[in-house]
């Protein structure tokens, strides 16, 4: 009996849980969502004053890159973009079964922060990743210099409102729908990780584009990395508490040593 080789299981679990998603719950005016991290089995996403660890073993992390692969565009906020400096592309799919269109990075980054020698930027100017996509705020006066600098680099920037201080989540979605994305993986850090979680609350969920169709797929590896690192946190209210989203399970499959699971927010169906 022929078993899959770790790359197929990787991809079949995603095709199975991304073919989960029904026809109509598909909308047509904002990108489907899949929101997605790994953590340590004490909850941490990042070391100690937000260290980069790498926490997936190879087959959950070549999961992440075939999740990758799935979706139009990849956002990570500006914490990230500067604390991990990534690529966000699908360099661990082996060549020849790797798809051929590359995903779209996009980054949520109100002041305009992002480095001009970044990865996303360098990988771009030569030729191996798509032109970044960088969400700003409509108020970010101040920042001209940093936007033309950003532009000449390679980078399209698009305002947006803030809410609270951060950028608008239904405005991101509702450009990055009208420019043809229409999935959207969410890679974190940890702040944007709890603004879709709890832009995923019930309470908002009345005309909300996430409710609808959030899948959340999370990797946890057996590793501890105790107090002092950074964990994600939803931030409820004492209020919103009482009344969580419903989490549906979609599937759990172990990926080498990690434990890799599939729900989806379900309060609104
Ligand atoms: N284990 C894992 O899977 C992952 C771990 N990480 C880790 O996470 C850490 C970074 O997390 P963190 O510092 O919280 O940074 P984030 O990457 O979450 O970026 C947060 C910043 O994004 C900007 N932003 C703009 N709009 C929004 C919005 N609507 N919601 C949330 N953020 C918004 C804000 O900055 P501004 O006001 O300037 O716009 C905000 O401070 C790093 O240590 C990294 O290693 C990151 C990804 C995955
Ligand atoms: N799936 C996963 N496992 C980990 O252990 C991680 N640290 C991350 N981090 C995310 O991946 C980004 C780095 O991407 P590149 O390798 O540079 O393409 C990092 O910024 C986090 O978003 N993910």
């Amino acid at each position: 009996m022929a078993f899959p080789t770790p790359n197929c299981s990787a991809r079949d679990f995603l095709l199975s849980v991304f073919s989960s998603r029904s026809d109509n719950e598909r909308r047509s005016d904002i990108p489907s969502v899949t929101l997605t991290f790994a953590q340590s089995l004490d909850g941490k996403i990042s070391g100690k004053d937000g260290k980069q660890l790498l926490l997936s073993c190879p087959e959950s992390m070549l999961m992440t890159h075939w999740m990758r692969s799935m979706h139009d565009a990849i956002l990570v906020g500006i914490g990230t973009a500067l604390n991990d400096n990534p690529q966000l592309n699908t360099r661990l799919i082996p060549e020849g079964l790797r798809p051929t269109s590359l995903p779209r990075p996009v980054v949520l980054d109100a002041h305009l922060r992002l480095h001009v020698d970044c990865k996303l930027l360098n990988n771009f100017r030569q030729g191996t990743g798509l032109q970044p996509w960088i969400f700003c705020s409509s108020d970010s006066l101040g920042a001209r210099e940093r936007r033309s600098a950003l532009i000449a680099a390679g980078a399209v920037v698009f305002e947006v409102s803030c809410e609270n201080g951060l950028l608008s989540i239904p405005q991101v979605l509702a450009e990055l729908s009208k420019q043809g994305i229409k999935s959207l993986m969410v890679e974190g850090g940890a702040t944007v990780i709890n603004g879709f979680l709890k832009y995923a609350h019930k309470p908002y969920c009345q005309g909300d584009p996430l409710g609808l169709d959030t899948i959340i797929i999370t990797t946890t590896a057996p590793i501890l990395v105790g107090d002092d690192g950074t964990g994600y946190k939803v931030g409820f209210s004492e209020e919103q508490r009482n009344d969580l989203p419903h989490l549906q399970h979609i599937r759990t499959e172990v990926m080498g040593k990690d434990s890799v699971a599939a729900v989806r927010i379900s309060h609104c169906v």
